[in-house]
């Protein structure tokens, strides 16, 4: 008997409700395609959207069908028509409370080139962008974005705890890149400001204990998140393997990320909620790193990719279909890689292309489908 997954997918403001159309083009063709493939949508609001029908950016009610859902699907947030909002009742708070009530403590953020022609896009010499390969994990429930300090020492262990035992999970899969041959140990940088900040000593005496009882076999070196900064620009495949990093620093140094790859259009996240890779999946939130581009929205210039691959890190993450994660990441590839390379060239305005948002969607899903049938996966 098929088993039925459940979905809340919160479009959110401006480009959100566009690119989650795209995702959600994906979802229909494993429908169609895998018969024991079912799952049960809901729908709700956030950020403002939610706060101009409800008055709060996300309601209790969302917040619980979050909890009763196997993973979120969510667009982006915010835009200046709600810019006078007071602080606390602002579109992103709605995130916040949402990744708060699921406890969804550690947000995940790969750089990567997901087609190779897509290095021209980088604003960087090919020579120091090409290869550049690495996951940037965020401590995503404390730190500066939380207001209170932790009064609890423990407490505070914890949440750095948590968040290096996903670092050091997917150092352990992951290496030092996706598409390397480099079988050297595991790597993970950890960033942070432990020369200047209290709680940044904290988290790196914190980050190597557990590291050295824990994970011995993974190479840990730290990096002050300023100079990873400079260096990130400069030479970004230093860090290829796993970032570890807190609330802040992680949010800084992802956008930094979309800037080595030339746009944020095609940056995923996924913020899980447990350890992914232990047998069972966890339940996770997925959303592109970038916000909700009111300066394009409703152009039909919003790459709906970072949202596509979002939904990769779902099937991969919460729903166990790594198979089916991987033909997606595939079928990305196949359409943005130029026809020399073997591929169709559709592609947003941000990656130098003429083709809509609904192109990019449309030409993803055929991918998909015509791989899924190739493969034969049921
Ligand atoms: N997860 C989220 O919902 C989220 C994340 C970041 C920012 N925000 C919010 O989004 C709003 C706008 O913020 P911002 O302009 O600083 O950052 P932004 O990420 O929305 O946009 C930055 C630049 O990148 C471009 N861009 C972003 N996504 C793109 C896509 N998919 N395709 C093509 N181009 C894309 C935009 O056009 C813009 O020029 C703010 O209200 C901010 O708080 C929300
Ligand atoms: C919208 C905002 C709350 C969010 C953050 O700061 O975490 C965003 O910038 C992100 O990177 O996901
Ligand atoms: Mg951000």
């Amino acid at each position: 008997m098929a088993e039925i997954r459940k979905l809340l997918v919160l479009p959110g403001d401006h480009i959100g409700p566009e690119i989650i159309a795209e995702a959600l083009k994906i979802l229909a063709v494993l429908e169609e395609e895998l018969p024991n493939f079912k799952v049960q949508i809901s729908y709700g609001l956030i950020g403002g959207a939610s706060l101009d029908k409800t008055g709060s950016a996300i309601t209790d009610e969302v917040l619980e069908t979050a909890v009763a859902s196997d993973a979120v699907l969510l667009g982006s947030v915010g835009g200046p028509e709600w810019a006078h909002v007071p602080g606390a009742l602002s579109p992103e708070k709605g995130i916040l409370h949402l990744r708060q009530r699921l406890d969804a403590f550690a947000n995940i953020r790969p750089c990567r080139f997901y087609a190779s022609s897509l290095l021209n896009q980088s604003p960087l010499k090919p020579e120091i962008a090409a290869g550049v390969d690495f996951v940037l994990v965020r401590e995503n429930c404390g730190g500066a974005y939380f207001g209170t300090k932790t009064e609890f020492e423990d407490e505070a262990r914890t949440e750095v705890e948590r968040c290096a035992r996903v670092s050091a999970a997917l150092a352990r899969t992951f290496g030092r890149g996706k598409n390397t041959d480099d079988k050297s140990p595991a790597i993970v940088w950890n960033a942070d400001k432990a020369n200047v900040l209290a709680s940044g000593r904290f988290w790196r005496t914190v980050t190597h204990d557990i590291f050295e009882r824990e994970f011995p076999d993974i190479e840990l070196h730290d990096q002050l998140a300023d100079s990873m900064a400079m260096v990130m620009v400069k030479a970004p495949t230093k860090f290829n393997g796993v970032i570890h990093t807190d609330n802040t620093f992680g949010d800084i140094l992802s956008d930094i990320s979309g800037g080595i790859v030339g746009s944020l259009g095609v940056l995923p996240s996924a913020s899980v909620c447990g350890v992914p890779g232990s047998e069972k999946p966890v339940k996770g939130i997925y959303e592109a790193v970038h916000g909700s581009a009111p300066d394009i929205s409703g152009t039909g210039q919003a790459n709906p990719i970072a949202q596509i691959l979002s939904l990769a890190m779902l099937l991969r993450y919460s729903f166990s279909m790594p198979r089916q994660a991987d033909l997606l990441e595939d079928a990305v590839r196949k359409t943005l890689e130029v026809r020399e390379h073997g591929g169709l060239g559709i592609r947003t305005k941000d990656l130098g292309g003429s083709a809509s948002t609904q192109d990019v969607g449309d030409a993803v899903a055929f991918q998909f489908r015509t791989l899924l049938r190739s493969a034969d996966i049921k």
